[in-house]
């Protein structure tokens, strides 16, 4: 038995289309150029405020209107839904892990709200004891605290492993001491190699036996 955490964003879920509609929602606001997928892919992974940081940033909008943009993506992550999937083969994974008697908790950047309204909205969240979202403590990802209160929610003395798509995730892992399993097919900047990993896997239908091997 293991306590699995996993990140959301490029992990479980392909959720760029939609983060790409809410920020370009923001973008037309202010008259500034859309978003194609790949810069939206490419600026996820740090939490909402580092998104809008990096989207004023390439469209030259300036400090001054944060926060305004920042509130305005916000209000649009809320529901955020329509065009989110799980990755193919995820969601049986988390059945057959939660069948063996695992524990499941969710450690990502996004904001806790928009997280918990995206895993409802996909029938998914009874599947998970503990949420800690980008804003649920002063510190979020890569620091170690977020992985390290997801572990604490779901108690008890089982091994701890952490399920990922970035380098934000290996570093975050390294940071905890936890063995880390890669998602090679999510929204990761660079090489597989580059980015510490104990296992990757294309595939979530491999995911289970993986996990097994881990802890073995
Ligand atoms: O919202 C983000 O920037 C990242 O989300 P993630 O931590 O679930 O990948
Ligand atoms: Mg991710």
């Amino acid at each position: 038995m293991a306590r699995i955490v996993f990140d959301l964003d490029g992990t479980l879920i392909d959720s760029a289309p939609d983060i790409r509609r809410v920020a370009n929602g923001v973008l037309a606001g202010v008259g500034a150029e859309k978003l194609s997928l790949e810069e939206t892919v490419s600026f996820i992974g740090d939490g909402a405020g580092v998104f809008v940081h990096r989207m004023r940033a390439a469209r030259g909008i300036p400090d001054a209107d944060h926060e305004a943009m920042h509130a305005a993506f916000l209000d649009g992550y809320a529901d955020a839904h329509d065009l989110t999937t799980p990755y193919p083969g995820a969601v049986a994974a988390l059945e057959l892990l939660r069948e063996r008697g695992h524990r499941l908790a969710i450690c990502t950047n996004k904001p806790a709200g928009p997280a918990r309204a995206i895993l409802e909205h996909l029938d998914l969240l009874a599947h998970f004891e503990a949420l800690i979202g980008g804003d649920s403590l002063p510190q979020r990802k890569p620091d170690p605290a977020p992985l390290r209160a997801a572990a604490e929610v779901l108690g008890g003395e089982d091994a701890v492993l952490y399920v990922g798509d970035s380098e934000v995730d290996a570093a975050t892992a390294q940071a905890a001491g936890l063995p880390f399993a890669l998602f090679s097919g999510g929204y990761r900047k660079t090489e597989i190699a580059t980015i510490p990993h104990t296992v990757t896997f294309d595939n979530h239908a491999d995911l289970p036996a993986l996990l097994c091997g881990m802890l073995a």
